[in-house]
């Protein structure tokens, strides 16, 4: 298994160096040059694995022998054993025609941990095996902060600096990401949105000297890594639910900023996981819904929301499907993206569209029908859920057709949401950690959102591995 570039200007690579690189040097997105084909036989196989032992087998293919397999199924016991499922991501019925993944059970209670505590303990192995040194550079609308560094946090040789806009996130993201006091942990709180904290940390990752001489690495969805271990848990949603009900083919429903967790899904299906529709959840930061819709994606005007996590203008990931959309031409993708550069927008032709809707179907849900929703949910079933799981559970009820199942990805804890499940006046009981972070100083900086600020603090930050270059 080798990786490329969706720009093809990057020598083929392995895994590992896949997971180094982050974003390719090219500017484009790292893919596989195939991806594998699951048989029936295979899939029937899977069905009856743990999800640990399903991850292994799933991450096996992409992995392709790069590491060792007692290290790798080392490495995801590890991953998973902090979560308090004992099923990792358990699948719970709502409806006849709908039922919820949970994703939420980990250390940070956001599904980033699925993918975060699994790219935290490879980015360590990697350390222990190769000596290289590991500076993570990310940014977060939320979640992904948090659970980076949590999955980061003490282990030997890493450091790590989180970009997210300040006054943005909701309160518990915000302490959940700055009530770790640790020296290798560094928290930005940038004066703009996330949009601005995603183009600069691309920026930076772009120069390729400043990147090398602070071995800066990637916790975003650029990294390839994120979307393989995301990957694992619709193949576990399809198994579990195909074994209480018959069915054919399984839709899902995504709550989407950065097209990372929805790619995933895609790449399950073209894995050969018997996947219907793939829903597209957003709030009113709908770029991604006005794409499916209409065949443009062109930014829109910057929302703040109930779902802050989504509060996403441009997507990280819609390059990689836009990869696949245009018949896995790199010279097509390169031109489309330079076409965004320069216009600020991309238009896809009439058959690219029908292909787009015959991936995909969106819809945007607005502040009101995301709380209704939530509060709709409560009454009829007691089922709690955070605004981005109601973004999904809201585009569930408007694009799932007759006879279908879904299942409605839900993205994080609604512990993490009080200032928007308040205003469904519903009361919630908060876990004792997230209860416990309310009585903890804060370690961080609020910077202007500048390329030249956020370079200058890095330099401070990551100063002393300048003398571990190897
Ligand atoms: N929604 C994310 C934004 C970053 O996305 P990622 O999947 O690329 O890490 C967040 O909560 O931070």
């Amino acid at each position: 298994m080798k990786y490329i570039s969706t720009r093809g200007n990057v020598n083929k690579i392995g895994f590992i160096d896949t997971v180094l690189m982050g974003l390719a040097t090219d500017g484009g997105l790292l893919v596989p040059e195939q991806i594998p084909q699951l048989s029936e036989e295979k899939l029937q196989e899977l069905s009856k694995l743990s999800y640990q032992e399903l991850a292994f087998e799933i991450i096996s293919y992409y992995v392709d022998g790069e590491i060792p397999e007692n290290e790798l199924k080392e490495l995801i016991q590890q991953s998973y054993g902090t979560f308090r499922s004992s099923e990792v991501t358990p699948v719970v019925k709502l409806k006849d025609d709908m039922y919820v993944l949970e994703l939420f059970h980990g250390p940070t209670f956001a599904f980033k941990d699925v993918a975060l505590q699994f790219l935290g303990n490879l980015y360590s192995y990697i350390a222990k095996k190769t000596g290289e040194t590991i500076n993570i550079l990310g940014a977060t609308s939320g979640d992904t902060g948090a659970s980076a560094i949590e999955g980061v946090r003490g282990k030997e040789g890493i450091r790590i600096c989180i970009l997210h806009p300040h006054g943005r996130v909701s309160k518990v993201q915000e302490l959940q990401m700055t009530t770790v006091h640790d020296e290798s942990v560094l928290n930005l709180a940038i004066e703009g949105t996330f949009d601005d904290g995603q183009r600069i940390i691309k920026e930076i990752f772009a120069d390729l000297e400043f990147k090398n001489k602070y071995h800066l690495r990637a916790i975003n969805s650029i990294n390839f890594a994120r979307i393989l271990a995301q990957t694992v848990y619709y193949f576990y949603a399809y198994f579990q639910v195909a074994k209480e009900k018959d069915i054919n083919s399984l839709n899902f429903s995504v709550p989407t900023g950065n097209f990372g967790d929805i790619f995933a899904g895609y790449l399950a299906k073209k894995m050969g996981l018997p996947v219907g529709k793939l829903i597209v959840a957003t709030n009113e930061n709908n770029i991604l819904e006005r794409f499916i819709k209409e065949g443009v994606y062109q930014p829109g005007e910057f929302h703040s929301t109930y779902s802050p996590s989504m509060d996403i203008q441009v997507a990280s990931n819609f390059e990689r499907y836009l990869y696949y959309l245009l018949g896995e031409s790199s010279s097509a993708t390169s031109a489309l993206m330079d076409q965004f550069k320069s216009e600020g927008k991309i238009t896809v032709n009439e058959e690219q569209l029908r292909q787009v809707q015959a991936d995909f179907a969106a819809h945007g849900v607005q502040g009101e029908e995301c709380l209704n929703t939530i509060g709709k949910y409560y009454e009829d079933t007691k089922y709690l859920l955070d605004p981005h799981t109601s973004c999904g559970v809201a585009a569930y009820e408007a694009c799932n057709g007759q006879d279908e199942v879904c299942v409605t990805l839900s993205t994080a804890h609604p512990a993490k949401f009080n200032e928007s499940i308040e205003k469904c006046d519903i009361e919630q009981n908060y876990p004792e950690e997230i209860k416990a972070l309310f009585d903890k100083p804060q370690y961080l900086e609020v910077v202007e959102a500048s390329n030249e600020e956020i370079c200058r603090q890095l330099e401070k930050h990551f100063r002393s591995s300048l003398a571990d270059v190897k």
